[in-house]
């Protein structure tokens, strides 16, 4: 099935996910200078309850920290959308070496990671029914810079060596995902897609002007999860990202001049 190879990676994706070469793909190259203010765009409203987080998954694309969603304990409300978007599962993406790893890019820089919190609007009777919808998600995007370690980010990686391998899972009580967020909330908002198959243009994407900090040595922790199953032979997760899409003439607003 689709991955991050040669032979079943980004460039391949469309044959399986015709959608791939839609008119509202995602990620894409972010330049400030094109984006427009637009004043009418509230401050973003997160309001997490740690106490929806259950557990960590290795699902063999990335790792996902998943919250259960059946009350609006943790929601996005505000921002670029209307109504109500619950918390779904926050994930990464990350590369090989720290000069890649973002899928969002600011005028061609490459962040080393890029956090992605995934809401759905309850709208809608579930995250299924939502992600096929053009209102249905919002992906509140966050870039990793490498600087101080990031104890926050500690916390989750202490969890790596029990979801070496695709499909190990364990419980994750209690994190709660808004100490992964920056100081500053400013962010730039457009339409587009999930940036993994089925690749569906159902995300309102939040992308965060102010990025969060990782040690070195932190990523080299990322690096150490696996693609492969156990009993598989090992091949390192990394270089999990899409690269950026053709624009297709949308508008990109900044909530901040
Ligand atoms: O749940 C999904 N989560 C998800 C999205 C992205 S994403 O990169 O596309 N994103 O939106 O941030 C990355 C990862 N990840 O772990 O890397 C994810 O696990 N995707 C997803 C799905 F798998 C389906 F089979 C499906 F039917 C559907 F509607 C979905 F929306
Ligand atoms: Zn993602």
């Amino acid at each position: 099935s689709w991955g991050y190879g040669a032979d079943n990676g980004p460039e391949k994706w469309v044959t399986n996910f015709p959608i791939a070469d839609g008119p509202r793909q995602s990620p894409i190259d972010i330049v400030p200078g094109e984006a427009s203010f637009d004043g009418g765009l509230k401050p973003l409203n997160l309001k997490y309850d740690p106490s929806t987080c259950l557990d960590i998954l290795n699902n063999g694309h990335s790792f996902q920290v998943t919250f259960a969603d059946d009350s609006d304990s943790s929601t996005l409300t505000d921002g670029p959308i209307s109504g109500i978007y619950r918390l779904k599962q926050f994930h990464f993406h990350w590369g090989a070496s720290d000069d890649r790893g973002s899928e969002h890019t600011v005028e061609g820089t490459k962040y080393p990671a890029e956090l992605h919190l995934v809401h759905w609007n309850t709208k809608y009777p579930s995250f299924g029914e939502a992600a096929g919808q053009p209102d249905g998600l919002a992906v509140v995007g966050v870039f990793l810079k490498t600087g101080d370690d990031n104890p926050s980010l500690q916390k989750i990686l202490d969890a790596f060596d029990a979801i070496k391998a695709k499909g190990k899972q364990t419980s994750f009580p209690g994190f709660d995902p808004a100490t992964l967020l920056p100081g500053c909330l400013d962010y730039w908002t457009y339409l587009g897609s999930l940036t993994t198959p089925p690749l569906l243009e159902s995300v309102t994407w939040i992308v965060c002007k102010e990025p969060i900090s990782v040690s070195c040595e932190q990523m080299a922790k990322f690096r150490s999860l696996l693609f492969s199953a156990e009993g598989e032979a090992e091949c390192c997760m990394v270089d999990n990202y899409r690269p950026p899409q053709p624009l297709k003439g949308r508008p990109v607003r900044a909530s901040f001049q």
